[in-house]
């Protein structure tokens, strides 16, 4: 488990002390894919740093299996990094070794012996798939096959924690779900627990089971990826979600007024998020016979996944007779599902007449 309490990390610069840290706490449990989101300066690298210690803090404390890495001297963090592999947005290989020496590296500078070697690097070839580009030079790389590489080193000592600082933020979309996915293989294959730092919303729901939101220094929110995804708390949760999610009013009512009572033509639109179970529930069905006298137009709907996890939304309006509608608005909000209330829009072309 990984533990950090009350972390303070504070640099000194020519302008003044800069607190990049502002006491964060977090566990991170055993076989855990945990992912820290935040904007560009927000402090996710200097908190993946701190976990390893590239970064000592400037408070707190850094718990690795109940040991306190902050107690530690230089010579007894180096054997604990041993157990601590990284992986880096610009992979960090040595452009002049061998795809075959750049994953032996850590292991010659542990002075291990050639054979041993080669029993490990072979397999950690073959498991990044790149059993025959070991002859070759990072330069004759892809961005993918580069961070393959770098995978198969950070591995090498056999780690227990994967560190993964922007790992995928170089990378195309097809390359980076692919190298996210060699990452959730090695976490199940291995039990290694991974902590991935992204400014992408998109990497987090691909691959995490929680998540936590920096914001300035500061855990802003922090859970399960589908608790935090379905009902984000903070207004910088729901920017990094609207990214993914197309949150929009279908544009026949965009840009129109919106009253919270009542208007004359106005539909009283919904949004519904629809999770687990629910998903597959055929509601609108069910409301449309219950109040079969008023009108629902499904105007967006999307189904989804989030950590195997249905994950449906909608956009609804409903027309009809006021009492009805509210009635059927009352219904829907006692149904297993989340329904938020935009208001009653009128349709561009009838506000027009
Ligand atoms: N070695 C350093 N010396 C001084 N200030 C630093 C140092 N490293 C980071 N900072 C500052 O600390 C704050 C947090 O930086 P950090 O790199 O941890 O953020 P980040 O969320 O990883 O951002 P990015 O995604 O841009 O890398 C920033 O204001 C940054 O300028």
């Amino acid at each position: 488990m990984i533990k950090l309490s009350h972390i303070k990390k504070v640099y000194d610069t020519p302008a003044g002390p800069l607190p990049a840290l502002k006491d964060v706490s977090l566990t991170i449990a055993d076989g855990e894919i945990y992912g820290i989101i935040g904007l560009s300066g927000a402090g996710k690298s200097t908190l993946v740093r701190c976990i390893n210690m590239l970064e000592r803090p400037t408070a707190g404390t850094v718990e690795i299996d109940g040991q306190d890495l902050t107690k530690l001297d230089d010579s007894q963090l180096r054997k604990v990094r041993k157990n601590i592999g990284m992986i880096f947005q610009q992979f960090n290989l040595l452009s002049s070794a061998t795809v075959y020496d750049n994953v032996a590296f850590p292991l010659k500078l542990a002075g291990i012996d050639k054979k041993t070697i080669s029993q490990k690097v072979e397999p950690l070839l073959e498991m990044v798939g790149l059993e025959n580009k070991a002859g070759q030079y990072p330069s004759q790389l892809s961005g993918g096959q580069k961070q393959r590489v770098g995978i198969a080193r950070a591995l090498a000592s056999d780690p227990k924690i994967l560190l993964c600082d922007e790992a995928t933020s170089a990378l195309d979309p097809q390359t980076t779900q692919s190298i996210l996915k060699l990452i959730k293989d090695i976490n199940k294959k291995l039990n290694i627990t991974v902590v991935i730092i992204t400014h992408e919303m998109q990497v987090i729901k691909d691959i995490c089971d929680k998540v936590a939101v920096i914001d300035h220094g500061i855990i802003a929110e922090k859970g399960t990826v589908i608790k935090v995804f379905t009902e984000p708390q903070q207004e910088i949760t729901h920017d990094f979600i609207s990214v993914l999610l197309s949150d929009e009013l279908p544009s026949a009512f965009r840009n129109q007024p919106v009253s919270a009572v009542p208007i004359e033509d106005g539909h009283l639109l919904m949004r519904l998020t629809f999770i687990g179970e629910s998903a597959d529930e055929p509601v609108i069905m069910r409301l449309i016979k219950k109040y079969d006298d008023i009108d629902v137009s499904i105007l967006f709907g999307d189904l989804d996944q989030i950590q195997m996890v249905p994950y449906g939304r909608m956009i609804i309006g409903i027309t009809g007779d006021t009492d009805k509608v509210k009635m059927a608005e009352e219904w829907l909000k006692e149904q297993d599902l989340k329904v938020e209330v935009i208001g009653y829009v009128k349709r561009h072309d009838i506000a027009a007449r």
